[in-house]
Order: C-alpha cells, then structure tokens, then sequence
C-alpha cells in the first residue's frame, strides 16, 4: 500500500513546478491512483492538484508532512498515459506541468477553492473558547449558555450552521444581512470555524428519479397497509409497481398530480426510493443522423486502407500521411479505419480544426458510428462539453471527434488518431501550453501502438518532408497518395484572372469581368456560387486621406480594426475600443475611411451589382449565435441563396452537389504576410476552395482574383499542382533556413520599460550564444550538416507593443538532437531568476506559427 503521493499543485509559478510530498490519510489508500486529483493545503491555502506518481518512501521527514485534504473525483480524470504524456509536454514545449495537465480536461474540473464556514463542537475549539460571550466572565458553559448568555440572534446563526453543514460566507451573509460583525466574533471564539473545500465550476447534472422499493407479497402487504388518509400514497405505490422501472420524479407528479410530500412519505416509509441519477447532456439529442453504410472503396482508397489496417490488425505504432486530392474521399478512408479500429476492441480519435468541425462534419461520423460518437468543441457549453468528455472516460463511446484539444480524449486502449487537414495552423495552440496536436498525436499513438493517419489535399511542408526524406526516426509518415475523385468528377478549371487588366480596361468594380458573368450564368441555371474572401493578414482599418492618419490603439503599436455592426473600432491585441471617428482627429478632415474589403462590403456590393441575388453570408459576425452556422448551411444546402460569402470557414469541408462556380475575390492578401510560410498558407487556401467546385456530376469552375498573378503559389494552386509547388517552395526554405530544414524555437519578451528590455534581451541573447558554443553547437545552418544552431536577434517583434508593455523576440533555428528547448529554458529561467525584475516576461514558443 502507498503511503505517499507525489502531486503537482496548481500554483501557476516557477518555484511550484515540480511534484510536492503529501500522505495519503488511510481511508484514501484504495482510492488515489495516478491521475487522480485531489485537494491539498498548500502555504495557508487549500489547492487542487494532480497526482503524477505513488511512493513507499520520501525524502522528507513525515512528521513534517501535509496530509491530503481530499479525493476530488472517485474515477481518476486523467489516466496515466496522460499524466505521462503531460510530462513529456512540458520538456518538449517548455511548459509548466501543471498546465499541460489542465491542458488535458474540460474547464469544469477546475476546480478553484471556496470557503466554507461550520459549526465547531466544543471539543474541536481552542482552549477556552465557549459559545457564550467571552465577556461575561462566569465560565458557565453548556446546557445553559445558548438560552441565558446568548443574544438570541447569535443563537439562531449557531444552530442555522449546525443544522446546514458547511455554509458559504455569501449564503450567510445572504440570510443574515448586516450582521457580519456577530459571524465574526463567532469566528474569533471558534464557535464557527473556517475551511476550505475545492468547488467544481460545475456539477454533474442529475434528475431524482423514484421506483418501488417492495416487490412481490411485501408489495401486496404494504398496499394493504394504507389508511384512508393515505390515499394517495398507495396511488403512487401502485403507480410505481405497475411501471416496474424508476420514473422521473417531475414526470411521477405530473401524471398523478400528487405532491413531492406525499412520495417523500411513502419514500420514509420504506416503500419506495427516490434517488438521484446522473444524466448527459447531450448537444446532439435533438438531431437524427441519417445512417450511413461503408461504400465500395475505389481502388486507390483501398491501397491506403489496406496499408492502414494492416498496422491496426498487427497493433504496431505507424504514423501515415495521406496525400489526396480534394474530394479523393479521404473521409471514407478514415471512417473505414475507424470501423476497423473499433471492430478490434480500440478506440478512436478524429481530430479536425475548429474552424470546419462543421455539422455536416460531425454528420458524417454520428452517421456511420451514431452514439458511439462524442464530440467535443468550443461551441459547446461548458456543461456539455463535460458531459461529452465523461462518455469518453467512462467508456460509454468508442469514437471522440473534436478540435485539436480532441487529441487528450482519455481513451483506455486507443488505437487510431485521424488528424484531417493535417496542415491546419489551428492546430497549434497559441497559448501555453503552446503544443502542436500532431507532434502530440504522434506522441500519444506511440504510448499505445496506436496509428496515426494524417491527411490533407495540402500537406504541410513538415510532413510531407518527412515522409519523403524518412529522415528521422520518430516522425517517418509513410505516404499514401490519391489522385482521382471518386465520382468521376474532374477537378474545376481554375482561371487566374489579372486584376491590373481589369483597372487597365476600366473595371473598377471588385469583381472581374469573367467572375460576374459567371455568377449571373449560375443564377440563370439555378446553379450556386461560393464567393471566398481571403481576409488572412487583413482587416479594415481607418485612414484619412488628407493627412494619412491610420486609427491605433493607444496601449498597442497596432492599427484599429473598424466593427460596423456596433460603429466602432476595436483593437484585437488588448480588447481596447472607441466609437468610430467621423472627422478626423488629427487634422479635421471628413475624408476619413474605412480601408480593406469585409465582407459586409462584398455583400453590398453583389446586392447592387446583380439586381435579386439572395446572398448567404457566413463569417465571425454572422456565426456567433450558437447553431447559427449549421442554420446557414441548412439554407444554403436548400438552395435559398444563390451565393454563399464569407471567410476561411467557407474554404474548408463543404460538400455541396450544385456548387458549380468558385470566385477568389483578393488571392494575394495572405501573400503580403510577415511571415516564412505565406507562400504555402496561400496555396492551401487556394487548392482548398477552388476543391468546393464541381464535386458531383456537375462540371466546376474557379475564378482566381490577384495583383500578382505571376506568384508561383497561384500557378501551382490554379494547376493543382502540390509537387511543383513543393519543390518551388522547398527551394526557398533551404535558402532562408527555415522548416523543415530546422526546426524554431521563439522567445519573446516583454517589459514596461523599452531601454531596460533591450539591455535585457541582449543578455539573454549573448548568455544563450555563450553556453550553445561551449557545448559545441554553434554554425552549419547554412551548410546543411546534420547538426546546426543559430540564433537571430534579440528584435523588435513585429508588433513592437501590446497592452503598454514592449516586445522584443529572438529565433533559434537547429537542427540535429541536441535539447535546443531545454536550453532555451534553462537561461530563460537563469535570466529570471537573476534579474529578479518581477516585470520581466519570457514567453517560449518552440515550433511557432504565428511569428508575431
Ligand atoms: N468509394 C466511394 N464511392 C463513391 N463515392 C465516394 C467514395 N468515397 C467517397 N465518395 C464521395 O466522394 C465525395 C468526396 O469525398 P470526401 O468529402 O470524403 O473527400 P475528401 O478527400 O475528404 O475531400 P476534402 O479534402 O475536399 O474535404 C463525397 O461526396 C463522398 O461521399
Ligand atoms: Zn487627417
Ligand atoms: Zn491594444
């Protein structure tokens, strides 16, 4: 039996980052496990904390050790391979352990401590404390104190605690108003005693149910027994007996009209049980999947499965990249495999990103797997997304389909990660801890010889360099390739359209020539048109045209982005916002205007171009209502619209029949981004919408609007060409040295004073240049050795400012096997640690994706 437990407390701090001693009290020996969560004291304070490992024996002196306070959940909320895993997250992400843990479960577990205030029997109080009032000097304690020295007032608190349990402060305070002096004073004489106990955000939803507690001749014996008073008890009784199975306490009194007293009476009695079951939340219960049967594989679907289920069969880790093109039916590939997996007594994960967990997404799996499915996203309430996570610890589903946090689903015996659209930056978690879910994936699958299938129509850069070059061992994908659409349909002629000609010819709407015929030939056959607006590294900003004054917000080196819905402008860094001016500020001029092309401009624009256009619009502002998204797709799906306009979300996933017509209004937007990968997010972009066209029998089209249309990612992606791009963009990722010829590790750091970052900065940066070289490390980044390490800055980040405080980053590239994180982090802490300038801030982002 174990006799300690090593827990990691929830202290987000440096200091509190590595495992704290504590027994387990003997009543909880059976239960604590690895995993399980717990409340401990911790300095003068109750916390909740996690148990990572069970130990005979500590370094610590016993009699000098804490006690656990508290078993918080009877099944453990983390099962081990997790606790492992987290572990792990925090050497490869240079995180915290406790917040990788956290990563792990849904917000509702929590938990934050409360304080509790209960009454204290005489023997638990401090030497000489008596319920009477300490001044009255007689000592006359018991039986008479609480009626003869007692104002009755004070009395009254004493037995409403002593009845109630534990009470909150709010409650007390609710039900006693005014009267926090005389709690206080019974504080003070330990008549009622503080604690603290670890609250849930939120509960386990439960409804009572009642059933008869008395079958058979005892049944016979307790109808007879009833007097006539009793009337409508043995109602209920007989109620009870005929239904055999527990009933609904509201549904039991609604049908018989009978009060809560009445079943509470017989419940006294012994004849019947009220008690209180625990029911799910279900997001879906409302909706009817239509079933779906496994189609036919083609031949070059069942080339990949065949690959895929033979690792599954054999139990064996394997990490597979699957390359199809758009409409390939990788859906049926993953859902076969599942079916494969799941046949074999494993579970599943499908990992999809946020942004296209779609419900006909979601559809797609409850269709074939129905409630073997949970699915876990943001849109979900917090108690929903509980629930759904509880199916899955308590094993009552088999398939969790979600977003990337989706990849902790505490599955028992898992045996299958499908990660769709594998080069999705969603992906990667912006904050801490700052993981990528295919890094972990991999990670995960490894724990349980489970497969990995990683599948996009745009591979990133990373993975299919990997799968090529086989060059590593813990991340080798073997490559599966599908090229044809199963329907036969051919991939849409896509048409790069010139904007620079258009001006030149006169046409200054923003749509081409070719685009507005286009879309009026789809209104004159019925057809339907998806319009994407690439907004990526865009927004509308305010600049008057007089004096070139740009809207910034005043804590942020960054320009205000124009809401028109609520007319003003906000800014997105810090929450900062103002009214939208109508003059401007700087030199008074009315010449002021709203720069770039939102959506809402599009949609006025097609409502003023193409006289009775029914226009969907589908984008942040118009998606915020919960179901609002699947509402709109509904509509569109039916053929109420004619154009479907909107952002990101309308590139990704959809599958409809009569979309016969893409137009690409800015394809160059997300090519002026500060950032290595802008070429590849565009191709993605591209290839992804321009695949909504032409996917059934009807034949597609692509317009492709762009000022540049010479770039190499709008060839590549107009020809559907990922090989040639691959190569193109290959070239300047060696040159520059960048991914996936090394790897990144980003640090940032922030402080209020901008010279004593900068002193700062370079500190860190020549200390992190100093220990690399004395370990050997430095140079061949450039001269593509197996080993290299190279460090860029300290410089201004791209936005120099946010929320007052100023930014300053560094890029370390490597490549090779050396631990670059944990040197990173070792001068990152060394750094803190020895400024002691509480202001400093060090963030570290290995493998980053956003730059800024
Ligand atoms: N074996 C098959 N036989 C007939 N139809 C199929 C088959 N496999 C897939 N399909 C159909 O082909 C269409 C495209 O498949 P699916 O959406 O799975 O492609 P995808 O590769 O996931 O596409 P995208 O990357 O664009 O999301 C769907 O309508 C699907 O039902
Ligand atoms: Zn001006
Ligand atoms: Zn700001």
């Amino acid at each position: 039996m174990y006799t300690i437990a090593k827990v990691i407390v929830d202290v987000p701090s440096r200091e509190t980052d590595r495992p704290f001693d504590y027994l387990i009290p003997e009543s909880m020996r059976d239960w604590i496990e690895v995993g399980s969560r717990v409340a401990v004291p911790f300095g003068r304070r109750t916390v909740q904390g996690f148990v990572i490992s069970l130990e005979h024996e500590s370094s610590l002196d016993r009699s000098r050790m804490k006690k656990i306070q508290e078993l918080l959940d009877h099944l453990p909320p983390l099962p081990p391979d997790l606790v492992e895993l987290a572990e792990w997250m925090s050497r490869e992400y240079a995180c915290s352990t406790i917040s990788s843990l956290q990563a792990m479960i849904p917000s509702a577990l929590k938990g934050k401590a409360e304080r509790y205030i209960s009454y204290a029997e005489p023997d638990e109080r401090p030497e000489g404390e008596s319920e009477g009032s300490v001044e009255d000097g007689t000592g006359t304690e018991g039986l008479f104190s609480l009626s003869l020295l007692q104002p009755a007032e004070e009395s009254e608190i004493i037995e409403y605690v002593k009845a109630a349990g534990p009470v909150t402060f709010t409650h007390l305070d609710a039900r006693y108003p005014g009267r926090g002096a005389m709690i206080k004073g019974l504080m003070k004489r330990g008549v009622l005693t503080e604690s603290q106990a670890i609250k849930d955000k939120l509960r386990i939803k439960t409804v009572k149910t009642v059933s008869a507690a008395v079958a058979g001749e005892e049944a016979e014996e307790a109808l007879a027994s009833f007097t006539a008073q009793a009337r409508r008890q043995r109602e209920v009784l007989a109620f009870l007996l005929e239904v055999q199975i527990p009933i609904g306490m509201q549904e039991l009194l609604t049908t018989l009209g009978v009060t809560a007293g009445t079943v509470k009476k017989l419940a006294e009695k012994g004849f019947a049980v009220i008690e209180d079951v625990e029911v799910f939340r279900d997001p879906y219960k409302d909706r009817r999947f239509k079933p779906t049967a496994p189609l036919t594989l083609t031949p070059e679907q069942q080339v990949a499965f065949d690959h895929i289920a033979g690792r599954l069969d054999s139990h064996e880790h394997g990490v597979f990249l699957l390359h199809g093109v758009t409409g390939s039916g990788k859906t049926e590939v993953y859902l076969q495999a599942i079916q494969r997996c799941i046949s074999e007594g494993r579970q599943a994960i499908v990992l999809v990103p946020e942004i296209s967990l779609t419900p006909q997404m979601v559809e797609r799996f409850k269709g074939r797997f129905g409630d073997k499915v949970a699915v876990l996203h943001s849109r979900l309430s917090g108690g929903e997304r509980y629930d759904e996570w509880r199916k899955i610890r308590e094993g009552k589903v088999e398939v969790a389909v979600g977003a990337r946090s989706a990849v902790f689903a505490p599955f028992p015996n898992l045996g299958l990660i499908v990660m769709d659209e594998e080069h999705e930056t969603s992906y990667k978690q912006e904050e801490t801890p700052k993981y990528h879910a295919r890094n972990v994936s991999v990670r995960r699958a490894a724990q349980h010889d489970a497969v990995v299938i990683l599948g996009s129509a745009t591979p990133s850069l990373e993975s299919y360099h990997a799968a090529r070059s086989q060059a590593s061992d813990d991340f080798a994908p073997v490559l599966l390739e599908m090229k044809m659409r199963p329907a036969g349909s051919e991939l849409p002629v896509v048409r790069i359209v010139d904007m620079r000609e258009e001006l030149k010819d006169g046409n200054r709407s923003m749509f081409s020539r070719d685009l507005h015929q286009g879309i009026v030939a789809r209104m004159e056959r019925g057809e339907q048109t998806v319009l994407f607006l690439n907004r990526r590294g865009f927004s509308t900003f305010v600049m008057c045209r007089t004096c070139g004054y740009v809207a910034g917000c005043p804590e942020c080196d960054i320009s205000l982005t124009y809401h028109q819905k609520s007319n003003n402008l906000r800014c997105h860094y810090c929450g900062y916002s103002e009214p939208a001016p109508s003059v401007c500020p700087e030199c008074g001029s009315e010449h002021i205007r709203y720069f770039g092309t939102g959506t809402q401009r599009v949609e006025g624009e097609l409502a003023k171009l193409f006289p009775g256009i029914r226009v969907i619009r589908m984008d942040v502002d118009t998606t915020v209502e919960k179901g609002s998204h699947e509402k709109l797709l509904n509509a569109f799906r039916e053929k109420k619209a004619d154009v479907l306009l909107g952002t990101q979300m309308v590139a990704k996933g959809l599958d409809f029949p009569d979309v016969t017509l893409v137009g690409v209004i800015a394809a160059d937007s997300s090519l002026n981004f500060p950032d290595f990968r802008a070429a590849e997010k565009t191709f993605q972009l591209l290839t992804q919408v321009a695949g909504r066209a032409g996917r059934h029998h009807l034949p597609g089209e692509v317009f492709v609007q762009s000022y540049t249309p010479d770039h190499y990612s709008i060839i590549h992606a107009s020809r559907h060409d990922y090989l040639s791009f691959v190569r193109d963009e290959l070239k300047h990722r060696r040159t520059l040295g960048y991914p996936p010829y090394c790897r990144l590790i980003l640090v940032t750091m922030t402080h209020e004073n901008l010279q004593i970052l900068v002193r700062m900065a370079e500190n860190f940066v020549s200390d992190l240049r100093g220990k690399a070289q004395q370990k050997g490390w430095f140079g061949g980044l450039d001269r593509f050795t197996s080993d290299a390490f190279d460090i860029l800055g300290p410089i201004a980040s791209p936005i120099p400012r946010i929320k007052n405080r100023y930014r300053f980053q560094c890029m370390v590239k490597y490549r090779g096997a050396m631990d670059a994180v944990q040197l990173v982090r070792d001068v990152s802490n060394l750094t803190l640690e020895h400024l002691k300038d509480a202001s400093l801030q060090i963030s570290i982002d290995v493998d980053p994706q956003m730059l800024m």
